[in-house]
């Protein structure tokens, strides 16, 4: 043993889905359940004083029902119940967050568990050509805590132009200057005065952000890349001053560990009695009285269809893919599609048609000259349980990422309209955990890596409608990628990119780095690799549709300034959703800013 099961002072409650039988892992056994087992020991990582527990049973009315525990919900509900006065309930249809999602190795660990995960599929379209039949898959969390368990925790909160976006969307109050103080709310920033200037960020917030406390080697080596090739490299991503160039992100991350929002801001019953947390209660509609919304219809883990009341507000937290679901299918949303569905019209609004998303393509590199090795293995276990540290503390590459501009982008606003991820040196599966065992999913020589180029201000615009009237049947996505031109264009030129820091002379003297041939092949039998035709084939067979949904309730069509749905009363929608425009970045930073507003302008009114 390398530790044995700590005393925390509360019980362990082994919740929630484990790593051991990860879709990622699959194949995987005995050094997993060894592995799982030591996490559920550590107090630090298990949390169970700090563990959010399911009422039982809901009662019958409380001032503000909040849908969905997601990146959003958890802040709103948590914000609302601070001051003791306010009655709040928040529904999640979810369970409770897996322990091993703690992990910041183990970020994709989770990614298709139905457990945890909503696996949600976009309509066919010419593009993820990959995926065959099945569409474009999008990761999207259905547990406490929502997408910010399934992500890549990197911390973004966009450019000041994307709120000039917004607020020439009708957004009036949303300028960044006056988004500030939520921010600050936010952030509790670990590394001001060492990695990042303390006139642009705040460590009063509640959300502990930093960068991971490992780095594996090959990261410096893609930097220096990018250096090579001529690209920035900034240390702040967040730094006005900075907005293009390539840099180690900071991450919603502490002591080694994912911080979800809920595990941020939610605190337990006995420590704040007016806040209830039900899992395992799908919402399927709002209920009206005439215009104002009265409460909502859940179904709960026994199946059982349950009412509750809000003296109130509602308030929908259910994210951008179902937000819109849900007032659909009670009523608020487009004529014609309610008509359709028979579902009587509350307020005819144009819910699910400004469906945006940040959209991108992924190449494939073979380092040939790497070791075919898996990244977790008794060493990397042994330095994560004593000390947090090592490659399970990490996103690998992925916490590596860049912004840069395109042709099509208007470089005096400051506004990078292309970004670039990493993929690669996860440690987050082994059978055996022997130091050297050959990673599974490569060829026997050669390290996969692959690197995406994403298109941050699409000019297509899709939709999402219903599919039917079950509640529990998933919505209709049409992203509609690729429908304007330029989007295409813009992803080429960051393929160019891509394709410079990839031939640097670093990189090709120390791995003899080539394209994944397994992965060009439909191409190559196009046109000539690199080529405009070729960049088209790739893009369309390996498009990399990023899981950044919005704009399905944007501010300005579905809800005002306020958020407050149009047309109704007491009714909110404080998510991804709502923003009216992309932010040019990773936008969970953008996301928890609209929660913090939300919840203001909620006590604000509420508040005498
Ligand atoms: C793989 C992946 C990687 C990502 N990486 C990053 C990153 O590194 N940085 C970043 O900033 N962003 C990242 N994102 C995006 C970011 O995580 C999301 O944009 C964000 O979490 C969305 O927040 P939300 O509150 O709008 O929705 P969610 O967090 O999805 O929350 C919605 C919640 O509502 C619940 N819900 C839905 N329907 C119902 C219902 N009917 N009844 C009750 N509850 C319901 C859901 O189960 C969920 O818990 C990533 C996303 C994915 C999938």
């Amino acid at each position: 043993m390398i530790l044995s099961a700590q005393d925390c002072g509360c019980s362990i409650v082994e919740e929630g889905p484990t790593v051991i039988n990860s879709p990622v892992c699959s194949g995987t056994y005995l050094f997993m359940v060894l592995l799982q087992s030591y996490l559920w020991g550590r107090c630090d990582i298990s949390t169970p004083c700090k563990r959010i527990e399911s009422v039982k049973k809901t009662d019958d009315k409380y001032d503000f029902v909040v849908v969905g525990a997601g990146s959003a919900g958890s802040i709103v509900a948590s914000r609302l119940s601070e001051n003791g006065t306010f009655k709040v309930l928040l529904l999640e249809a979810g369970g409770p967050e897996p322990i091993a999602a703690r992990v910041p190795g183990f970020y994709r660990g989770f990614w298709g568990n139905e457990e945890v995960d909503w696996k949600v599929r976009a309509e066919l379209g010419d593009f993820c050509l990959d995926q065959g039949e099945q569409g474009c898959s999008w990761p999207l969390g259905k547990v406490l805590g929502g997408t910010s368990v399934l992500n890549g925790m990197m911390y973004h909160r966009g450019h000041r132009a994307d709120y000039d976006d917004w607020v020439a969307h009708g957004a009036e109050g949303w300028s960044w200057d006056e988004l500030q103080p939520y921010m600050d709310m936010i952030e509790n920033n670990k590394q001001i005065g060492t990695v990042v200037d303390g006139k642009y960020h705040s460590d009063a917030g509640v959300m502990p952000i930093q960068q991971y406390n490992y780095q594996p080697p090959q990261l410096q080596d893609l930097l220096d890349a990018a250096n090579e090739t001529g690209f920035p490299i900034i240390k702040d991503i967040n730094d006005p001053n900075t907005p293009e160039g390539f840099a180690i992100a900071q991450a919603f991350n502490d002591n080694g560990q994912r911080y979800t929002t809920a595990r941020a801001y939610l605190v337990p019953k006995s420590e704040r009695p007016n806040l209830s947390v039900k899992l395992n209660a799908h919402v399927t509609k709002v209920l009206f009285k005439c215009k104002r919304a009265v409460g909502v219809e859940y179904v709960d883990e026994k199946g059982k269809k349950r009412k509750v009341k809000a003296n109130k507000e509602v308030i929908l937290t259910a994210g951008a893919l179902k937000s819109p679901q849900i007032l659909m299918l009670s009523g608020v949303g487009p004529k014609e599609t309610l008509d359709k569905f028979d579902i009587p019209v509350v307020a005819d609004l144009p819910v699910g048609k400004s469906f945006k998303n940040h959209c991108g393509a992924t190449l494939y590199f073979l380092l040939t000259k790497a070791n075919n090795t898996q990244t977790l293995d008794w060493n990397a276990l042994t330095a994560y349980l004593l000390n947090r540290e090592g490659p399970m503390a990490s996103t690998g590459l992925t916490q590596l990422t860049g912004f840069l501009y395109s042709s099509f982008a208007d470089k005096e606003r400051n506004q990078p309209d292309l970004q670039f991820f990493f993929n690669g040196l996860y440690a987050e599966c082994s059978k055996t955990g022997i130091v050297g065992e050959p990673a599974g999913d490569c060829p026997s020589s050669g390290y996969n890596v692959s690197a995406n180029a994403v298109h941050l201000l699409p000019r297509s615009v899709g939709y999402m409608t219903l599919n039917s009237t079950d509640p529990f049947d998933q919505a209709l996505y049409y992203p509609n990628f690729f429908d304007h031109p330029d989007d295409m264009e813009a992803i080429k030129e960051g393929f160019q990119y891509l394709r410079k820091i990839f031939n640097s002379q670093i990189l090709q003297d120390k791995y003899e780095v080539k394209l994944d041939p397994a992965y060009t092949k439909e191409c190559d039998d196009v046109a000539e690799a690199w080529s405009d035709k070729w960049s088209e084939c790739m893009i369309r067979l390996h498009t990399d549709p990023q899981n950044h949904q919005l704009g399905t309730n944007a501010i300005g069509l579905v809800v005002d300034p306020s958020l407050r749905v149009y047309n109704v009363t007491n009714l909110r929608v404080c998510d991804a959703g709502a923003m009216p425009s992309p932010p040019t970045g990773n936008p969970q930073g953008a996301i928890m800013v609209v929660a913090e507003k939300c919840a203001d302008l909620i006590r604000q009114k509420w508040t005498k």
